[in-house]
Parts: C-alpha cells; sequence; structure tokens
C-alpha cells in the first residue's frame, strides 16, 4: 500500500509532540503502525521504550498484529494497551496490588444496589439507575472533581452525595480500587513521588495515543507527566468522531492540547480510503454545522457511488419492513449479511427490526443488550390482565392488576395458588361497595376475551382505568409520565398485526427466546446482519449501511439540551453515515407509538442545497 503524502509526512515525524487530526477512513492506524515501525526499523528506537495507548482492548490486540505483520517479527516488546490496562500495570509495579484489588463490574454494582436499597429513592428501573449513577461517579473521578460540585441529573444532591460517600466507604472497607480509581491513584502517585515518575518517562521515550479525541482530564494529565521531558507525544484523533462526552472524555482537550504544545506539528490525514464520494460528501454537509471544530478537508479516493438515499416511512413497524426487505433483496443478490449494518440511536430503537427479522428468518447479530419490552412492569400488567382474559387465574396475575387500578383489594381476600372471583366475592361478601368492584373487574376480563390485542390494551388503558393507574405512579414514584406512556404505546404497536391474544402470546415468547438466546451468543462470532447502536460502531465498516429512526428526539436524542450536546448527537451521526463503504440509506418515520415525529434537523441538513 502506497502512503499518501500526509501519510508519510505523519509517519516520519521526528521528535517532539504532534498531533495528527484524521477524518473517518483516512488509514489511522495505518499510519500509527507504520509510525511505530518507522521509530524501531529507521530511527533506532527500541520497541521497549515505544507505549501506544488505544481505547478498547481490542484496538490494542490489533495494533499489536498489524505490528507483528509489518515487522515480520513475533515478538515486539512494544507496551501497547489501554489507559486503564496501562495504568493499572504501573500501580502493579509500585503498589504490588493484584487482580484481587479491582473492584469488578459486577461487585461495583452490588455496592451501589446495597447502597441505594438503604435509601428512600424512587426508582422506575433499576438497571438503567444503577447505570446512571455508576455513570456519574466515573465522571467525577475521570475530571478530578468533588462530589460537592457535582450535579446528578439522577437525583438530588444530597441523595448523590450520599451514595457517593458510602459507595467509597464500601469499596475502601474491601480494599479495593474500581476501574476509573486505577487512573486517579496513578495520578496522585505520579504527582506525589517524582522518583518513580522520573522511572517511568525514562522507560517510555515515545508516547503514542489514538482516538485521543475520546481522552478524559485525568488520562490526559497523567500521559503529559509521563511525556516530560521530550514531549515525544504524538496523538491521533479525529475532534468530529468525539462521541463520549456524556461519560468524562473532554474532546475540549484536542485544543488544549495546541495550547500546551504551541511547538507541536500539526498534520491532517484527508483522504478517506473507505467511503464512496457521495457518503463522503453528504456527510461532510452535515458535521460542517458544528461550530467547535478543526476546519479540515476530506476528500473521497473512491468514485461517486450510487446516491444517498432517505426514505420516509410511516411508522417504526413499517420501517423495519422497508429494511427487512432491502436486506433481502441484497442477500438474494449475493451480499453476505455480515456485510451489512442497521445503526440507531439508543438499543431500543431495535426492537421493531428485531421482531420482524426474527418472523421472517433473517440471520441477525446484536452487538449489545436489547431489554426486552415484555419484561416491563406495564407490559407484564397488560399481559397478566390477557391472562385472565383467557380464563386463566393464577395468583401471581391477580396480584398483579387486582389493584392497577385501585380496587383496594386485599392479598387475604385470594385464598390459594388458583383465585377465582367468586372466591374473592366471598370474601367481601358483607361490604356492597367492593362487590360492585369486583363484578365491574370481572365483567372487563369478560371484555377483553373478546377482543384483538391492540383494542384490548386500549380498553385497559382507557376504560379499565390503567392510564389513571400509571398517572397516580408517575407521580408517586417521581417517574416521567411520559415515559411510561410510551412503553405502553409501544405496546400496542407491537400487539397490532396479531388479531387473537393466543397469536401475540406466541409471538411474545418466540421473541423473548431468541433475546435469550443471542444474549448467550453474544461472544461468539456468528453469521448475520449487524444491528448497534451508533456508540457501538464506532471504528467498524460495512458495506451497506441503514441508519434508522433519524428523528427529533432520537438524534439529537431528546435528553440533548445544550449546543454542545447537540454537537455531540450530530458526530454521532456523523460516526453513523462514516462507517458504509458502499450504499447508505436514512430513515426516518412521521409517527411514532401513535404521534407524530418529525424527521431529524440532521435529515435536513443533508437535504440543503449544497
Ligand atoms: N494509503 C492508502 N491506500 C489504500 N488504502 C488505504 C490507505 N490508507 C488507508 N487505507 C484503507 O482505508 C480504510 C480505512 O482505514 P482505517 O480503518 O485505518 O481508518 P480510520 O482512520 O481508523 O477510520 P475511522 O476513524 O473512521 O474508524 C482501511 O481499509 C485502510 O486499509
Amino acid at each position: 500500500m502506497k502512503f499518501n503524502e500526509m501519510q508519510q509526512k505523519a509517519v516520519i515525524h521526528g521528535t517532539g509532540p504532534c498531533q495528527v487530526l484524521a477524518g473517518p477512513g483516512s488509514g489511522k492506524t495505518l499510519t500509527i503502525v507504520n509510525r511505530i515501525r518507522y521509530l524501531i526499523e529507521e530511527c533506532g528506537v527500541r520497541p521497549e521504550e515505544i507505549l501506544v495507548v488505544t481505547f478498547t482492548r481490542y484496538a490494542a490486540a490489533e495494533m499489536k498484529t498489524r505490528l507483528r505483520t509489518l515487522i515480520g517479527r513475533r515478538n515486539i516488546p512494544v507496551t501497547a494497551g489501554t489507559f486503564h490496562g496501562i495504568y493499572y500495570g504501573i500501580l502493579k509495579w509500585a503498589y504490588k496490588i493484584g487482580s484481587q484489588n479491582i473492584l469488578s463490574e459486577e461487585e461495583k454494582y452490588q455496592i451501589l444496589k446495597s447502597v441505594i436499597s438503604g435509601q428512600e429513592l424512587e426508582i422506575f428501573d433499576e438497571e438503567d439507575f444503577l447505570r446512571d449513577i455508576a455513570e456519574e461517579i466515573g465522571k467525577i473521578k475521570n475530571n478530578r472533581l468533588s462530589p460537592d460540585e457535582f450535579v446528578s441529573a439522577k437525583v438530588n444532591a444530597d441523595a448523590f452525595r450520599e451514595i457517593y460517600r458510602a459507595y467509597e466507604e464500601k469499596r475502601k472497607s474491601l480494599r479495593k480500587i474500581d476501574f476509573d480509581d486505577m487512573l486517579v491513584v496513578c495520578y496522585e502517585l505520579f504527582a506525589s513521588r517524582p522518583d518513580i515518575l522520573a522511572l517511568w518517562q525514562k522507560k517510555f521515550k515515545f508516547i503514542l495515543v489514538d482516538e485521543f479525541q475520546d481522552i478524559n482530564r485525568v488520562q490526559y494529565d497523567v500521559i503529559r507527566m509521563l511525556a516530560v521531558p521530550e514531549n515525544n507525544l504524538y496523538v491521533v484523533g479525529d475532534d468530529d468522531q468525539a462521541i463520549y462526552g456524556f461519560r468524562g472524555a473532554d474532546s475540549e482537550l484536542m485544543f488544549q492540547f495546541r495550547e500546551d504544545y504551541p511547538d507541536a506539528e500539526q498534520i491532517v490525514l484527508g483522504t478517506n480510503y473507505r467511503s464512496t464520494g457521495n457518503i463522503v460528501k453528504n456527510s461532510l454537509k452535515v458535521i460542517s454545522h458544528n461550530k467547535r471544530r478543526f476546519q479540515k478537508e476530506l476528500n473521497a479516493v473512491k468514485d461517486s457511488g450510487k446516491c444517498l438515499h432517505v426514505q420516509e416511512l410511516k411508522d417504526p413497524v413499517e420501517e423495519a419492513g422497508y429494511v427487512a426487505d432491502a436486506i433481502e433483496k441484497q442477500m438474494e443478490s449475493g451480499a453476505a449479511a455480515e456485510d451489512m449494518a442497521v445503526l440507531f440511536r439508543i438499543h431500543t430503537d431495535a426492537r421493531p427490526l428485531v421482531e420482524e427479522l426474527i418472523e421472517r428468518h433473517i440471520p441477525f447479530q446484536m452487538k449489545e443488550h436489547l431489554p426486552n419490552i415484555y419484561n416491563h412492569f406495564a407490559a407484564k400488567d397488560i399481559l397478566a390482565y390477557f391472562r385472565l382474559a383467557l380464563g386463566k387465574r393464577e395468583r401471581r396475575d391477580f396480584l398483579q392488576v387486582m389493584n392497577r387500578p385501585k380496587r383496594y383489594i386485599g392479598r387475604d381476600s385470594l385464598a390459594g395458588a388458583e383465585v377465582s372471583f367468586e372466591e374473592i366475592r366471598k370474601f367481601y361478601c358483607d361490604k356492597d361497595w367492593m362487590l360492585d368492584r369486583i363484578d365491574q373487574f370481572e365483567w372487563d376480563v369478560k371484555m377483553l376475551a373478546k377482543m384483538a390485542p391492540y383494542a384490548g390494551i386500549q380498553y385497559i388503558r382507557k376504560r379499565i382505568g390503567y392510564d389513571d393507574f400509571i398517572k397516580d405512579y408517575a407521580y408517586t414514584h417521581n417517574v416521567e409520565r411520559q415515559d411510561l406512556n410510551e412503553i405502553l404505546a409501544e405496546l400496542e404497536e407491537s400487539a397490532r398485526p396479531y388479531t387473537t391474544i393466543e397469536e401475540w402470546f406466541r409471538h411474545i415468547e418466540e421473541y423473548t427466546e431468541t433475546l435469550r438466546v443471542k444474549e448467550r451468543q453474544k461472544s461468539m462470532e456468528q453469521e448475520g446482519v449487524r444491528l448497534m447502536t451508533l456508540h457501538a460502531a464506532k471504528g467498524l465498516e460495512f458495506d451497506t449501511v441503514w441508519l434508522i429512526e433519524v428523528n427529533e428526539g432520537q438524534i439529537p436524542y431528546k435528553k440533548a439540551k445544550t449546543d454542545q450536546q447537540t454537537e455531540e448527537e450530530r458526530r454521532l451521526f456523523y460516526v453513523g453515515m462514516t462507517r458504509a463503504r458502499e450504499q447508505l440509506t436514512v430513515c426516518y418515520v412521521k409517527t411514532k407509538n401513535g404521534k407524530a415525529s418529525d424527521p431529524s434537523r440532521f435529515v435536513d441538513e443533508l437535504l440543503e442545497d449544497s
């Protein structure tokens, strides 16, 4: 492979700091690997003196493999790893800590779980809550903030401080550090022990950082300390692909780098080898709306290729059908399923498509865990009503819904594992007002039995009064009513195609089982169309890509309120677009869960006249 002029310049950069700005598909990995070869073979640098930092272990392993192939030797003792891996190595050496001192993710969640159970918090979805709180704790550590100055998006200031304090106390009592502590402890070690720092500075004479736009404050501070005194700090990144601001990465550090190293060489890799001219042109059209970015050109080596396609669809179900049709067509013409990807903003956007692919037996692979909507408490309530409608009389179904909405039926009125309305009536025989309620309950269940699932859900919500229960629930549990209504609307949509309750139940069973199997097989290499969030698609490439639900509220995501957050959403969209080699389709829907939905502003930007 022949380098272009800028790649060549980047490979043979001499000493001192250097920032390589590289657009998508411009050969970042290629450049880094060849620079390492150049340092070793042409400049006589010992491999042991080279440190390469990547953002995933996978990327580090990939880098080493490519290096071995390039140099043609099996053992090249360059240190390549993630920030965590490298800083852990340093701490291991300094403090003799081992894996027994590292808090696993599972332990971390266990601690957080026990901490929050001791507090009076109203939590709607525990899994979500724990993940967000863990992320916030990480943000504090990664940016070296104080919990007192941090504003949590999940709980009030006092509750957050208490969670943080209790978590730290428990962690310390176990004599363990978590993943984020590793960086902080390493920083403190270097700051307090110049002698130890000097040893590491001497060891790593040349430092290369990949995906520099994803660095956070504490990672940056430590790497700068390490690079002293020669400052052979070589950073490669794309500010337009900075998508981890939400978890503490600070792409402003790319700009800061220039201030900290005013003499740093600046090289822009502006040739895209991955995508067609049309894909490159259109992705630039969108990203150029971001104000805070380095201006840089990106030219495609490939021809214009097929036109970018923007497709309007009625709703997510129609969209799923459209994408599934297109996948089938491609497969019929010989394309491999693995070369196709469907990307979305949040994993739950994938549900209608997953249901469609299962129905059509199209192989697919999910990169992330897709929460099963039918396990949501509101879905469980609806399904329990339907089971009663089918004549089942299990106690747990009664318990699930007998007071949703409130009917004031007590648990003690349910005798055994099987329950009958007659028994409950007997229990309340001297209370006329209760008998009326129970009669109504039974009547509603009978009515439900005659309905198709879609109409049945509406009946449960409007006539039985489940929506009133949801309103109260949202109020008393301090959760967004809108979020719960969306779950119910989504359930309605998923039930719409089925004419009988039994049919819908069969579908739910198959869907649930497929998700379970996919979850188990996650780590295995599998065939199939790739389904993943835009975040997970970073660094990957596919011949054909569909971006789905490109609607306001999805992307930019509804929680992105500030200009800064909107710009990060635009970068995410840009990352998605630039994954495609040959063909890119952007889909948006006109209605979602029965409500009108606008196409994303990014679609408007795409359709603007150039
Ligand atoms: N000079 C070159 N000649 C031919 N092909 C090249 C050249 N440089 C890079 N490529 C090819 O371009 C493709 C994209 O490169 P690479 O994956 O390294 O891009 P990247 O900069 O890491 O992209 P992204 O940031 O979007 O993930 C690869 O298939 C790579 O082999």
